[in-house]
């Protein structure tokens, strides 16, 4: 059975002692919790300061972004070792942020993923369509582009240990979530894709969250699907109380 996986993507918010101090309340709301991996994915400047407070605890740490390089000239940019290096865990790739406003595309989505696994970072890659997208009906055809573009290349064991986040870009930030069926639905077509391309052992262990305006009232709905195995949290992750809400609701009975 696939273990669940609920991530909170703090974009561009919190401070270095921000950032602690909520890892620091989440963790003690949390502590007894093993049947859920949790992750937080602070901003750049305040990983050093949550790597301090998720030690000792079963909180995972993630980036959210990194470039696909091991060093270089790239002002800017953050390497995967640097992060793995400060104690990170997991890396966010493919945002659909980073996708619209800077310019990410499947190729640099397949660099970075293939740069996570050998830096030992887990993937975590989003894809999901637009608003347009999806009254064109093109959903299947434009996540399975990401999906196959995305992961192209990698080995059956690195698919089968990464994680993908279905995020329809329409859903993120609005308060609009998919059905839950909507969601399960495409769920099980990225599901099937991998399956297509990497086996279906790989597609079995492969987990995959949804993500778009996930709430304490709505996470259970959504984990109850047979093929959404977590959830990749915004706005509802800023706050201990909600982060850990949608922990505690997201066990599969
Ligand atoms: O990475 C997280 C997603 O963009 C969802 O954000 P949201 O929960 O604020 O809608």
């Amino acid at each position: 059975m696939r273990k669940p996986i609920i991530a909170g993507n703090w974009k561009m918010y919190k401070t270095a002692g921000e950032g602690a101090l909520l890892v620091r309340e989440l963790a003690a709301l949390t502590k007894t919790v093993t049947d859920v991996d949790m992750v937080v994915c602070p901003p750049f400047t305040a990983l050093a300061a949550a790597a301090g407070a998720v030690a000792g605890t079963a909180i995972g740490l993630g980036a959210q972004n990194m470039h696909w390089e091991e060093k270089g000239a790239f002002t800017g940019e953050i390497a995967p070792g640097m992060l793995k290096d400060i104690g990170c865990t997991h890396v966010i790739i493919g945002h659909s942020e980073r996708r619209q406003y800077f310019a990410e595309t499947d190729k640099t989505v397949n660099q970075k993923t293939k740069a996570a696994f050998k830096a030992g970072l887990t993937p975590i890659v989003c894809v999901g369509e637009t608003l347009a997208e999806r009254e064109a009906n093109a959903t299947e055809k434009v996540v399975g582009i990401q999906v196959e573009g995305g992961l192209e290349g990698l080995t059956a064991e690195q698919a089968a240990n990464l994680v993908i986040a279905y995020e329809p870009v329409w859903a993120i930030g609005t308060g609009r979530t998919a059905s839950a069926g909507d969601a399960n639905a495409v769920c099980a077509f990225i599901r099937r894709t991998v399956g297509a391309m990497f086996g279906q052992t790989v597609a079995d262990s492969l987990r995959i969250q949804y993500g778009g305006s996930v709430k304490p009232d709505n996470i259970a709905e959504l984990m109850a699907q047979p093929d959404i195995d977590g959830a990749l949290v915004g706005g509802a992750s800023l706050e201990a109380d909600s982060f850990s809400k949608l922990v505690m609701f997201s066990g599969k009975a």
